[in-house]
Order: C-alpha cells, then structure tokens, then sequence
C-alpha cells in the first residue's frame, strides 16, 4: 500500500509540493492527479465533476510533465515546440525567442539527442511557456537543471499561479523563492 485515506483540494494559485523519500509514491500519484493511473480505489474530481464525467476538459486544462523529457530526440528543439503547438492547438509564436530565453539560442536546429540532458529538460519544460493549461502536473522539474534554470523556471511558476493556475509538483530539492500558498504533502512508503 502506497497511500490510503488520503484527501486533498488544489484551488487556483495554489502550489502543492508533494514530498517523500525515494520509493514513497510520489511519481505514482502524480500519475493518478493527472489521470494516467488508476487509484485502486478513490475518486478524482475536477470543478466538481468525476473524472470520468469531465475527462477532455481536465485533459485540454492539464500540463503534465514527468520524469522522462517527453520530447522527441530526433526532432529539433524548434520542431518539438512546433509539434506541440500543433498538438495542443496552440496558435503559432515566436518560439526562436522562447528557446533562446531558455539558453537554448543557437541550437535550435540540432536533433534533441545531441542536446545536453539540462538542455533536452529546457527544451521540455518549454512547454510552459505555451500552454495553456491551467492545471501543471511536474514529476521532478528541476532534474539536470542548473541554478540558473531553476530560478527562471520558480519565477515562471509565481508568474503562473498569479495568474490563476495551480501546481502540483515533486522535488527533492528545496523550493527557494517564496509563493503566497504553498502547501506540502508527504507521503511515506510502508514496508
Ligand atoms: N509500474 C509499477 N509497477 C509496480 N510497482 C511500481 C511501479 N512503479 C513504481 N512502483 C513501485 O511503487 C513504489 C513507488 O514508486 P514511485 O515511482 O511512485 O516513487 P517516488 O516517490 O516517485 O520515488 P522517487 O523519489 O525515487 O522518484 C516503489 O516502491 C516502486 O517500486
């Protein structure tokens, strides 16, 4: 058993940093929070609705990103970005700009494979710049990422749940800039 009786609410502006040991069950409900697992018992309810009943919507308002980067290493960082504007239905922007806001000027047209693994997790996590979702699901977002990276990525996160989204996130490092309503869940693996 990972985890039982366990109840939580996340509102708007609000970030929830799950925490545990290695082992402890964080990637797992991450996994379920998201819809990708099934608890085996429990229900997951999103604006008031079961999951069951509001699924497209929860998807089309939900940004997960998990331990693996999620992109195609032999796509460009460019044709990544592309390929999930397109998939998201995003209108098209000045993604060049973006990447190199995220240090990534000049290798925008190198396969993600050749990509060092802070700049393949760059190339990832730029998909926060370009959701629109609501709702982030982030399974260790600051793996492979230098200080730099992890400050631009934390004041991306304020700028975000000011703007009225939520954050559910694990990290085993410690958050370091200060947010309005953070909250901490820990979990503990039972042998
Ligand atoms: N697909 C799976 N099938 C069976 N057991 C699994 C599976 N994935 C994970 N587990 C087990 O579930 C437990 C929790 O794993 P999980 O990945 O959720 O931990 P975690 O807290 O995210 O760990 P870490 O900090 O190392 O990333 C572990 O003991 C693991 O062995």
């Amino acid at each position: 058993m990972l985890f039982e009786q366990l109840s939580l609410q996340l509102h708007p502006g609000q970030l929830l940093q799950i925490k545990g040991k290695n082992g402890a069950g964080k990637s797992s409900l991450l996994r379920i929070l998201a819809g990708l697992a099934r608890a085996d018992e429990g229900e997951l309810y999103y604006q008031g609705q079961a999951i069951a009943q509001s699924r497209v919507d929860y998807a089309t308002n939900l940004c997960f990103i998990g331990h693996q980067s999620g992109i195609h290493e032999q796509l460009t960082a460019l044709e990544n970005l592309r390929f999930w504007r397109a998939a998201c239905d995003l209108t098209p922007a000045d993604d060049l700009a973006l990447l190199a806001s995220l240090g990534l000027a000049g290798l925008e047209d190198i396969p993600c494979r050749m990509l060092s693994a802070g700049q393949q997790r760059r190339v990832s996590l730029a998909r926060l710049w370009t959701t629109k979702a609501q709702i982030w699901i982030l399974d260790e977002p600051f793996t492979a990422l230098d200080q730099s990276a992890i400050a631009t990525l934390q004041q991306h996160f304020v700028t975000h749940l000011e703007q009225g989204g939520a954050i559910i996130l694990t990290t085993h490092q410690p958050l370091s800039l200060q947010y309005a309503q953070l909250f901490a869940l820990e979990i503990h693996y039972r042998w």
